[in-house]
């Protein structure tokens, strides 16, 4: 059976998480939140004390390879996330630990370290694929691709409201000031820079709700999906 593949790429904010569990559910399909990798090796980097420059380039490939790392579905609870063996999966939400896995992902060999982990999760019967990379690296070959994005100005106002949502105290200036050094320092990088493949559909969700911009995407992506059945 073959896989059938939705990349979902954008910046911080955009909506990539909530719309790819969404279209994951919606067709029963595995779900790769690829930021939480890198989220993970940041935590276990500065945990390591590996961020300081000059960076131990050696140690923090060593750290890449051997990951201990589980993803623990849980059922309508979202996911359990796991870093030898302690649960992370509140901390590594943190715009600390999102601007550490921002910093690791600059450097070439660390994303060659995460590249067969990543393509590993692609089983079928489909699988919903979000990150800055997904359709222009890690899955080029995808059939359906969809970049993400909105203001800088909704993006952190989302982002503000989801941390009072849980009870943390957020102030729209800074959390805006982080969101655009993040944005500049992904999308300026010169390996797997974030940009839209040049096959995405390109939504602009500053002034749509998240079930017009879910409707967009399944007629979208049903639409792909008769494209790729049906052709020779
Ligand atoms: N179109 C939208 N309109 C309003 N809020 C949205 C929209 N899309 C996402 N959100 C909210 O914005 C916040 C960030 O979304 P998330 O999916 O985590 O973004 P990303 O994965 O791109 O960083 C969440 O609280 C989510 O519910
Ligand atoms: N495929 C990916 C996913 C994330 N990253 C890096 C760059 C991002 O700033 C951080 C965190 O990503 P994540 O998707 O979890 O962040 P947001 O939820 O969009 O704020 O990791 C990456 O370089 N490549």
């Amino acid at each position: 059976m073959s896989v059938f593949v939705i990349t979902i790429d954008g910046p911080s904010g955009s909506g990539k998480g909530t719309l790819a569990g969404k279209l994951a559910r919606h067709y029963g399909y595995h779900f790769l939140d690829s930021g939480a990798l890198y989220r993970l090796l940041g935590l276990a980097a500065y945990q390591a004390d590996l961020l300081q420059e000059p960076l131990n380039l050696p140690a923090l490939e060593h750290l890449a390879a051997s990951l201990d790392i589980q993803f623990i579905v849980q059922d309508n609870q979202g996911t359990q996330i796991l870093l030898n063996g302690q649960d992370v999966t509140d901390q590594i939400r943190t715009e600390e630990v999102g601007s550490m896995a921002s910093k690791v992902a600059v450097i070439p060999s660390l994303r060659e370290a995460l590249f067969k982990r990543q393509r590993d999760f692609a089983r079928a019967p489909g699988l919903v694929a979000d990150g800055r990379d997904m359709g222009t690296v890690v899955f080029p070959d995808a059939p359906a691709k969809i970049y993400l994005t909105a203001s800088a100005e909704a993006r952190a106002g989302r982002r503000v409201k989801q941390l009072q949502d849980m009870g943390v105290d957020a102030k729209i200036d800074a959390i805006l000031a982080d969101l655009q050094t993040r944005d500049k320092r992904d999308m300026e990088r010169t390996v797997a820079p974030l940009k839209p493949a040049h096959d995405a559909l390109v939504i602009d969700s500053s002034v749509l709700t998240i079930d017009q911009v879910l409707k967009t995407l399944i007629d979208y992506i049903d639409s792909r999906y008769q494209t790729t059945v049906n052709s020779p």
